[in-house]
Parts: C-alpha cells; structure tokens; sequence
C-alpha cells in the first residue's frame, strides 16, 4: 500500500466513474467532482450500475460497502485535502488546462499529486499550467476501467522520478493494474498504434470495401481481438476516437493520423456510439 489514501477523481463519465470505481474498491477514500446536479447524479448512477453489476458477479461482495468509499460532488474545492487527483474530463486542450491551474490553487498538500487521464494531450503542456510540474504526470486508464489491466505511466520533462514512483505504486500495488512506461508524445504507446488501425478500419468501411460487420469479424476471428476496430471505436466513443486523432495529427501532422469524413459526420450527426445508443452498429 503507498501513502495515497484520499483521492480526487475529476471528471465522472466513462472513465472518471471506472478510475472511482477501481480505486473505491481498493479501499481508498474517493471523491468525484462534476460539473452541474445533472452530471452528478448521472455519476453516481452509473457507479451504482457498475458495481451493482460486479456485485452479481461476485466479483466483490458489497457495492454498498464500496460505494461508502466514494462522494460525488460539484464542487472542485471539496478536494483540497487530496493525496493524489486525477482528471478525467473532456480531451479538450483548453480545458484541461484551466482545469490544471484551478487544482493548483485548491490541492493544498505540496505532495500531492496532480494526474490526467489524457489519451494524447502532451502532459507537459498541462504541467507547465501548475506552479507544481515535478507532481504533474498522465497516468493513462483503459475502457472499461474495471476490466482492462493496462495503466500507460507518462511522466513529462518536468516530473519528479519520485512522483513517477508513488503514482506506479497506486496503479500496481494499490490497484493491482500493470504500468507501462510511456514518453510524452501524443497517443503514448497504445493509442498511437490503435487510433490508425481503427481510422483504417472506417476508410475501409466508408469506401464500401467490406461491411461493418465483415470488418470486426475479421478481426475477432482471424486475429483473436476481443471485439473489432469498429465496435471497438463505438466502445471508446466517436467523438474521443476524433478527438485523439486530431491530437496525433497536431503532433506528428502525418496523414495516417487524419479523421475520415465519414467519422466526422458521425460525430456531427451525434452518433457517439455506445453512450448515444448509435454509431457503427445500434445499441
Ligand atoms: C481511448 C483510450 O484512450 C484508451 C482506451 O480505452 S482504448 C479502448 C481499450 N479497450 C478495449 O480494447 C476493449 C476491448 N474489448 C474488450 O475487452 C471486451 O470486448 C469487453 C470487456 C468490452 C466486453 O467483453 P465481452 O466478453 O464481449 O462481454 P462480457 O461477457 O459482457 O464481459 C466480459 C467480462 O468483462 C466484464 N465487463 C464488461 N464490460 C464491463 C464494464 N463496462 N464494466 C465492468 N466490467 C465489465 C464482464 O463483467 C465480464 O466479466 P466476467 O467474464 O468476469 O463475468
């Protein structure tokens, strides 16, 4: 167990409840901050969803005794006293960082670790927004949270190889995922390598060479995925699938990283996948 007891988890969608979530069962005392009543309650809904559903399974004993460990609020103050925050909001550059100096003012230990879940927004970029850049790192989760073991570690120029140290110690010790270490460049080591394959996928689709259907089968059966490039795109969320490739175009301005036209109508259309009940396929 590492000194991290009291965490603050920004952020309370996909990936903010799923980081609550795995770190509430880890027995640390969590607080999860959004940004209207709405949002609030839309949190706590899907954390109760969550671990209710693990709770069937068997895969803890209590969701109650778990959801104890986590408060969701809207308020960024609630989390002076916090040990280590994580951000979870949208990969949207501005504000993030807005995001970063705000929690700069309001964490008050000097220790405390300031973390972002960004899939590709340079760290440094968010670090630099902080009087504190040595607390600064990315400490990258994968969708689903609860599922995936993978945490890609990312400190930036700047971070202290002790802060680098504690936030692998949570993520191994105290979570019981397995880090990577990454260096700061747009998309890490992970979504580098997936965001190309799964715009391929939609170029592949849009210019009528194979179905949807045809294209994930592909890939589930002939090369062991899980779930194919397209079902996996709904499960990430069209409009994040854009938003990190935009963000790796930004970085390395190769064409491979570029959004087919056929994903930004999608998002256009608000066809976000999952969480909008349509996308490559209906849910
Ligand atoms: C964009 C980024 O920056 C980074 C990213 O996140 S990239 C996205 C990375 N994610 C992936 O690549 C996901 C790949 N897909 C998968 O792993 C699987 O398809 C999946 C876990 C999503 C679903 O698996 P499945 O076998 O089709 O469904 P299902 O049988 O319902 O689930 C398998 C297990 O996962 C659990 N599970 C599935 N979804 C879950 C969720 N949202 N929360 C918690 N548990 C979940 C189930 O409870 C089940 O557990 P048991 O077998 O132990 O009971």
């Amino acid at each position: 167990m590492t000194d991290i007891q009291r965490v603050g988890v920004v952020g309370g969608g996909l990936m903010g409840s799923g980081i609550a979530e795995v770190s509430a069962r880890a027995g640390k005392d969590v607080i999860v901050v959004e940004s209207s009543a709405a949002a609030v309650d839309a949190a706590r809904n899907r954390l109760e969803a969550s671990l209710k559903r693990a709770e069937s399974r068997g895969k803890i004993e209590s969701a109650d005794a778990v959801l104890a460990n986590i408060r969701v609020v809207d308020d960024l103050t609630e989390l002076a006293d916090r040990d280590m925050v994580i951000e979870a909001i949208i990969e949207d550059e501005q504000a993030k960082t807005d995001l970063f100096r705000r929690l700069d003012e309001i964490v008050t230990s000097p220790e405390a670790i300031l973390a972002s879940n960004t899939s590709s927004i340079p760290i440094m970029k968010l670090a630099v927004a902080t009087k504190r850049p040595t607390h600064v790192l990315g400490v990258h989760f994968f969708n689903p949270v609860p599922v995936l073991k993978l945490v890609e570690l990312v400190p930036s120029l700047m971070t202290a190889e002790a802060t680098t140290e504690r936030a692998r110690g949570f993520v191994q010790d105290d979570l019981g995922k397995n880090a990577i270490d990454c260096q700061d460049r747009a998309g890490f080591v992970v979504n580098a390598l997936l965001i190309p394959f799964i715009l391929s996928a939609i170029r592949m689709l849009e210019s009528g060479f194979a179905t949807a259907e045809d294209i994930d089968q592909g890939f589930v059966l002939g090369a062991a995925h899980p779930q194919g490039p397209l079902a996996l795109a709904d499960l990430i969320g069209l409009d994040t699938t854009r938003a990190i490739a935009e963000s790796l175009y930004e970085e390395f301005k190769e064409p491979l990283y570029t959004a087919p036209p056929l994903l930004n109508r999608m998002v256009e259309a608000g066809l976000l996948g999952r969480k909008t009940g349509r996308g490559f396929y209906t849910y």
